[in-house]
C-alpha cells in the first residue's frame, strides 16, 4: 500500500504537470484546461463505472486480481513517457487522458481487493490500528512523493534537460512501485484463495441513503457540510494549482514544493493543531478550521510571491488536516455503529463527486476568465483566473465554515471570541458568562436534610405566582438517563463503587441535565431552580470522598461546558440536625458517618466564602418561613423584569396606545 500511493501521488504530479508542460506553447486558458481533463479522467471512472467493477472484483481471486491489476497499472504507466517521447504534443497529450482513464479502471478492481483482504490478514482487535496506518500510507507518502518529484526536477534543469524529462522520471518511479507491488502481492500467501464477499454499492445508492440519515441528524449535517466544504476548496485549489505556479514563475520543481506544502500542513494540523487550541470545543474548532483555511485561501490567490504562498499552504494544509481530523473523530464517536459504515462511504462519495465537479469546473472557469492588468501609477497587479477560482473556493469554504458550525455549535449562546481567548489561554471551556442568556439560574446547596427541597419549592411557587416561567429541578435523576444515575448512586446495597466513577456518575447526571434541561430553558429566558449542582460534587466527591479538587472541579466545567448559576443559596445546616430531620432509610450516602457530612459542610461554606457576591447563605436552624424570606428577598433582587424587553417594546409603540 505504501508503495502504490507513493505511486499514486507521483503519479498525479507528473501527469498535471506534464500536460501543463505539453500546452506550455499554448496560452494560459490552454494550460488550465489541459491540467483540469487530467483530473476528470483520474476520477470520471470512479463515478461511472464503480458498481459495475465492484461486483467484478467480488467473483475473482483477490491476490491474482491485484497482481494482473499491478502489472496493468505498470505497463500503462510506461506507456506514458515513451509516448510523449516520439509523439506529437496533441497526440501525446490524448494518450495521457486514455492511459489515465485505463489506470483509474484498473485501479478500481485493485482497491476493493485490497479493502477486502485487510480484515483477512489483521486480527479482528487490531483492525482499527491497520486503517490507521492505512490513513497513513495513503496521505503519508504524499509529501514524500512531492519532495521527490521536486527533486528530480531540480535535477533535470541542473543537467539542462528538456522540462518534461522530470515528469517521464518521475512516471518511471511511478511504475516501479506497481512492479514493486505486484511482486509483493504475489508472495503473501495468506491471502485466501476463496473469494470473499466484497460489497461496492453504487455511488448514487449510497449517497441517497447516506442523505437519508445526514439530513435528520444536525450535528452530521452540519460535519457533512464543512467537509464537502473543505473538498470543494481542495479541489480549486487542485484544479489551478499548476497553471497559478506557472504564473508566479514558478517550474515543476515549485509545484512539487506547493502541493507538498499542503500534505505537511495537513499532517501538522492532525498532530499538532488539536493541541494548540485542544481546549476549545471540537465542533467550534472543526468550524473555525474552515473559515480560517477559507480566508487562508483567499490570501493565496492575492498575494503573488512564492514563498509567501508556500507559507501559506502550509497553514491552508493544517487547517484542513484540523478539519478532516475532527470530522472523522466527531463522526466515529456519534454515529451509531450500525449507520457509522454508511455515513462514512456516504462522504467518500459525495467527496469525490463534488471534488470532480469542482475540478471540472475550476480550470474552464479561470481559462474563461484569462488573465487581466491592473495599473496603477507604475505598479503593475495581474489578476487571472486561478486567481478567481481561488478567491471563489476561499470565500465558498469561509461560508461552508459558518454555516456548518451553527448547525452543530455546542455552545450556542456562548461568544465565540470570550471561548476562543479561554483556549488560548489553555483554559478548559471558560465559566458561561451569563449575561448573554435571558434566563435566571438558581441552585440550592447544602447537606443531607438542610431544608434544599423544600425551599426550592416555595421559591418556585412564589415565582410562579408573580408570571415567571419557572423550571424547579434537582440533581441528581431529573432526565432519563438522571433517573438511573440516581437508583445506582444512591442504592445503599451499591457497596463497591469507587470514588472516581462517583464523581464521573454525578458529572454524566449532571452532563444531562444541563443540557437537556437547564440550558433550553436558560435560552429561553425561564428561572430554573435547581436542588443542587457542582457545589454538591465539590462538596461530597471532593472533600467527603477526598478526591483532588481541581479534578472535580474541571470533570464538572467540561460537564456543564462551564455553566455556573446566577445565584447560590447554600442552606447550612449541621449534619446532625439535618439527618435527624430525615424519615426512611438512609441511602448509599446519607449512611456515611458524620464526620463525611461534616467535611462536607465545611466545603459548602467555604466555597461560599470564595465568592459571596454569587452566594447567600442561610442559617439552615432556623423556622421555614423565615428562611423563605431571606431567600425571597435576596432573589427579588435578581429578577429580571417578568413582562419581556420585546414585548414592552411592542405595547411602546401600539397605535392604539398613541391615538
Ligand atoms: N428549617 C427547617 N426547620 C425544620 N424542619 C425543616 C426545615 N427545613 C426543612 N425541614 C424538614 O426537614 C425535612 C427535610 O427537608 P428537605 O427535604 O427540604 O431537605 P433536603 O435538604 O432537600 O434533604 P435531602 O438532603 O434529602 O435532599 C423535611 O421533613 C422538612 O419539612
Ligand atoms: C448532586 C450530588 C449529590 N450528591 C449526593 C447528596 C445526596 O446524598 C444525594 C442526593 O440526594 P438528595 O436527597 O436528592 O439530596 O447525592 C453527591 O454526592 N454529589 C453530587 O454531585
Amino acid at each position: 500500500m505504501s508503495a502504490c500511493s507513493l505511486g499514486d501521488w507521483l503519479n498525479i504530479l507528473a501527469l498535471t504537470a506534464l500536460a501543463g508542460n505539453l500546452m506550455a506553447q499554448g496560452d494560459f486558458r490552454a494550460q488550465s484546461l489541459a491540467v483540469g481533463g487530467v483530473f476528470i479522467a483520474k476520477m470520471l471512472p470512479a463515478i461511472i463505472l464503480g458498481p459495475v467493477a465492484g461486483a467484478f472484483a467480488d467473483r475473482f481471486d483477490r491476490r491474482v486480481t491485484m497482481v494482473v491489476a499491478d502489472l496493468t497499472r505498470f505497463l500503462l504507466v510506461v506507456s506514458i513517457p515513451a509516448v510523449v517521447w516520439v509523439a506529437s504534443n496533441d497526440v501525446a497529450y490524448r494518450w495521457i487522458i486514455i492511459a489515465t482513464v485505463l489506470v483509474e479502471c484498473v485501479n478500481l478492481f485493485w482497491v476493493p481487493a485490497k479493502d477486502a483482504t485487510v480484515p483477512n490478514l489483521v486480527p479482528p482487535q487490531r483492525l482499527e490500528q491497520a486503517n490507521q496506518l492505512n490513513l497513513l500510507v495513503t496521505y503519508g507518502t504524499a509529501p514524500l512523493a512531492a519532495a521527490l518529484f521536486a527533486a528530480l526536477s531540480v535535477v533535470v534543469s541542473l543537467f539542462g534537460a528538456d522540462v518534461w524529462l522530470s515528469s517521464a522520471w518521475a512516471l518511471l518511479v511511478n511504475a516501479g512501485a506497481y512492479l514493486v507491488s505486484a511482486f509483493l502481492v504475489f508472495t503473501l500467501k495468506d491471502i485466501p484463495r476463496r473469494r470473499g464477499e466484497i460489497s461496492t454499492p453504487s455511488v448514487f445508492k449510497q449517497i441517497i441513503e447516506g442523505w437519508r440519515f445526514v439530513g435528520g441528524n444536525r450535528l452530521i449535517r452540519g460535519l457533512v457540510i464543512g467537509m464537502l466544504g473543505t473538498f470543494a476548496a481542495g479541489g480549486a485549489v487542485i484544479g489551478v494549482a499548476k497553471p497559478y505556479v506557472t504564473a508566479l514563475q514558478g517550474g515543476d520543481a515549485a509545484y512539487g514544493v506547493v502541493f507538498g506544502a499542503v500534505f505537511v500542513g495537513m499532517a501538522l494540523g492532525m498532530f499538532f493543531g488539536l493541541r494548540l487550541l485542544g481546549e476549545l470545543s471540537r465542533r467550534r474548532l472543526f468550524g473555525l478550521a474552515i473559515v480560517v483555511a477559507g480566508l487562508v485561501l483567499i490570501a493565496i490567490a492575492l498575494i503573488h510571491n512564492l514563498v509567501i504562498v508556500v507559507m501559506l499552504t502550509v497553514l491552508l494544509g493544517a487547517c484542513a488536516g484540523i478539519a478532516w481530523i475532527i470530522g472523522y473523530t466527531l463522526i466515529g464517536l456519534e454515529v451509531d455503529d450500525s449507520l457509522r459504515g454508511r455515513t462514512f462511504s456516504f462522504l467518500q462519495s459525495t467527496a469525490r463527486v463534488v471534488l470532480l465537479l469542482v475540478v471540472a469546473v475550476a480550470g474552464p472557469l479561470a481559462a474563461l476568465f484569462g488573465s487581466h492588468r491592473l495599473e496603477v501609477a507604475s505598479l503593475v497587479y495581474v489578476f487571472d483566473g486561478t486567481n478567481l477560482v481561488l478567491v471563489v473556493g476561499g470565500a465558498l469554504a469561509t461560508i461552508v465554515g459558518v454555516v456548518g458550525l451553527r448547525h452543530m455549535d455546542d455552545r450556542a449562546g456562548i461568544p465565540f471570541t470570550s471561548d476562543l481567548l479561554a483556549a488560548v489561554r489553555g483554559e478548559r471551556y471558560g465559566s458561561e458568562p451569563l449575561e448573554h442568556v435571558p434566563g435566571l439560574f438558581i441552585a440550592f446547596e447544602g447537606g443531607e436534610g438542610s431544608g434544599k427541597t423544600t425551599q426550592s419549592r416555595m421559591v418556585a411557587i412564589w415565582l410562579r405566582d408573580q408570571g415567571y416561567d419557572v423550571v424547579q429541578t434537582r440533581e441528581p435523576g431529573s432526565t432519563k438517563v438522571g433517573m438511573r444515575l440516581r437508583a445506582i448512586l444512591l442504592d445503599a446495597a451499591e457497596k463497591g463503587l469507587s470514588a472516581r466513577s462517583e464523581a464521573l456518575l454525578y458529572a454524566a447526571d449532571r452532563a444531562e441535565h444541563v443540557e437537556k434541561v437547564i440550558r433550553p430553558a436558560l435560552h429561553r429566558g425561564a428561572v430554573v431552580v435547581t436542588d443542587r449542582y457542582v457545589d454538591s460534587s465539590l462538596a461530597y466527591q471532593g472533600a467527603g470522598r477526598a478526591l483532588d479538587p481541581e479534578d472535580v472541579s474541571k470533570v464538572n466545567a467540561w460537564a456543564t461546558g462551564g455553566l455556573v448559576p446566577h445565584l447560590t443559596v447554600l442552606i447550612d445546616t449541621p449534619p446532625e440536625i439535618g439527618l435527624r430531620r430525615l424519615g426512611g432509610a438512609a441511602d448509599r450516602i446519607e449512611s456515611e458517618p458524620v464526620e463525611f457530612h461534616e467535611r462536607v459542610r465545611k466545603e459548602f461554606r467555604a466555597l461560599a466564602a470564595a465568592a459571596p457576591e454569587r452566594y447567600l447563605v442561610v442559617d439552615g436552624t432556623l423556622g421555614l418561613d423565615e428562611i423563605t424570606r431571606v431567600v425571597q428577598d435576596r432573589v427579588r433582587e435578581i429578577l429580571p423584569d417578568p413582562v419581556p424587553q420585546t414585548s414592552e417594546d411592542i405595547t411602546g409603540t401600539m397605535p392604539a396606545i398613541r391615538d
